[in-house]
């Protein structure tokens, strides 16, 4: 490790500004998914630790939420430049921990530090309203308040972004966070978390506790002090959290799981369109929310996009995050690689064809090849099931109609791309696809600018943008009578 990563590579949590072990039960190991040797280790909590990090967050709250915005600012500012300085070192344990190229690690680092600088500014924004009153002796004023302390569960595939997505838009509207990163992936949270102490941002306002999932999970849940939590993760485990959340009654946000149709039509720019597949499929080895689940081809432009999008796959280099060049890293763990060889071979029994890749990679561990497959049809897994990985599945359609109702045919609803030369078709398609989100003719989505999220199955709330914040935040209205 260089010696600045080495420097933000803290083994240790981080509650009201103390770098602690565990009380009792001691350290879990966390490992390398390019080739499984242990990393380092993070301390294995549980719900002691985390009603000590409510309490502490508690504590900050009021101090915090009374500064101005504009000192508020001032400190996620500071935190951000922190970020852009320490952007390698930050690249380098994200990779050794997630496994994605260093290149995309470091994209994601930006990414990262862009919801900070985005929401910083947010933080100067909160404005309220008056509205005409309903007597003539009263005015109506809407001012909106900080909503407490807020709880992040964040997930894997996206280390260090999940965190300052929900972290950057609670710290500007003035509430202090609990962060629960992924057991895979502490270590990117860590070091965010020492870059945020370097910056000055006060004692109990970013807290970031290791451990035992469920322990720390249900008390963060059930604590009527937690008043919002956000959560990046699967639609089963996200279902679960709202149900503990019940009894509180607290607001979520929840970020799940995704089924996105990528939709070619006969009149779509050919070399447009793979190199959107490309980015919208194998980003991150397949492993992100948005990423293609099945591709919706036209007859008309079936068999060049698949020979196409072929050719371009064969060349993707498959290595070690950290070998020059690597453009996909192994997914997370053998649970990961399973799930692609079964969808994979579940495909290929009922029917479809190899194109390319369909198999574990020699490298081992968790890589596969980037694989495409065509001929795939509704009764394949894989039209229900989010692969989470570098398959890309090709489906047949002859007409507008058939596409929309193939790509809504699904419980998700996050993500959803189309292309098309026609601009007619590309509005109908935007307006008939029943998604959060709709690229036409683009396969990245994401910026921190526009507000990512999703509907039906694929959770609640938006992140990013000017909307980003309003789930950090209490609507109050105050009649002032008697004027
Ligand atoms: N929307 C997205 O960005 C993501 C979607 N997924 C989808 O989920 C599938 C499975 O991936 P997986 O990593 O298992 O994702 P999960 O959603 O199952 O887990 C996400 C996080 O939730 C934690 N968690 C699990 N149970 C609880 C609980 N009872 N209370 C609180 N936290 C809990 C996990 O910790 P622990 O691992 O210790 O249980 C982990 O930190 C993937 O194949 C993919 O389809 C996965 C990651 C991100
Ligand atoms: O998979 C996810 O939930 C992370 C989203 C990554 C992105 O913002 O594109």
């Amino acid at each position: 490790m260089t010696p600045n990563a080495l420097r933000l590579f803290r083994q240790l949590a981080y509650i009201d500004g103390q770098w602690l072990s565990a009380d009792e039960v001691g350290t879990q190991a966390i490992f390398n998914p390019a080739n499984g040797e242990e990393i380092g280790r993070v301390p294995n909590m549980g719900s002691v630790e985390a009603r000590r990090a409510i309490a502490a967050a508690n504590a900050a709250w009021p101090a915090w939420r009374a500064r101005t915005a504009k000192e508020r600012c001032a400190i996620l500012k500071r935190w951000h430049a922190l970020i852009l300085e320490n952007a390698d070192a930050l690249a380098e344990i994200l990779t050794l921990e997630q496994g994605k190229p260093l290149a995309e690690a470091r994209g994601e680092i930006l990414y990262a530090a862009s919801f900070i600088e985005w929401f910083a500014e947010e933080a100067k924004r909160i404005y309220g309203d008056t509205i005409p009153s309903h007597k003539p002796d009263a005015r109506i004023v809407v001012t909106k308040e900080p909503i407490g302390v807020v709880a992040a569960i964040t997930p894997w595939n996206f280390p260090a972004a999940m965190i300052t997505r929900k972290v950057g838009p609670a710290l500007a509207a003035g509430c202090p966070c609990i962060v629960k990163p992924a057991p895979e992936t502490p270590f990117s949270a860590l070091a965010l978390a020492t870059l945020a102490e370097e910056a000055g941002l006060p004692a109990g306002l970013l807290n970031v506790i290791t451990g035992d999932a469920v322990a720390i999970g249900n008390e963060l849940c059930a604590s009527a002090t937690v008043r919002k939590l956000s959560f990046t993760g699967s639609t089963p485990i996200g279902k679960l959290l709202m149900q503990q959340c019940a009894s509180t009654l607290k607001k979520v946000s929840l970020e799940l799981g995704g089924n996105a149709p990528f939709i070619v039509f006969d009149d779509a720019d050919l070399e447009r369109a793979v190199e959107g597949a490309l980015i919208a499929k194998y980003r991150n080895a397949g492993q992100t929310c948005v990423c293609v689940n099945r591709f919706l081809v036209q007859d008309g432009i079936h068999d060049a996009f698949v020979a196409r999008l072929a050719e371009r796959v064969a060349e993707l280099k498959v290595a070690d995050g950290f070998t020059e060049g690597a453009q996909q890293g192994p997914l997370i763990n053998s649970r990961a690689v399973d799930k692609v060889a079964d969808h994979v071979a579940d495909a290929l029994g009922k029917g479809a064809t190899l194109v390319c890749g369909g198999e574990r990679h020699v490298l081992g561990h968790g890589f596969y090849q980037p694989t495409v497959l065509s001929g795939v049809t509704g009764e394949m897994k894989v039209a229900r099931d989010e692969t989470f990985g570098p398959l890309a599945a090709v489906f047949r359609f002859s007409d507008e109609a058939q596409a929309i109702h193939m790509a809504n045919d699904t419980e998700f609803g996050l993500a959803a791309y189309c292309y098309t030369r026609d601009l007619g078709r590309a509005w109908r398609m935007s307006e008939a696809l029943e998604y959060g989100m709709v690229g036409i003719n683009e396969g990245l989505i994401s910026t921190e600018v526009a507000p990512f999220g999703g509907i039906k199955a694929s959770g609640l709330g938006r992140e990013g943008s000017h909307y980003g914040i309003d789930d950090y935040l209490e609507i109050k209205y105050t009649l002032m009578g008697g004027l």
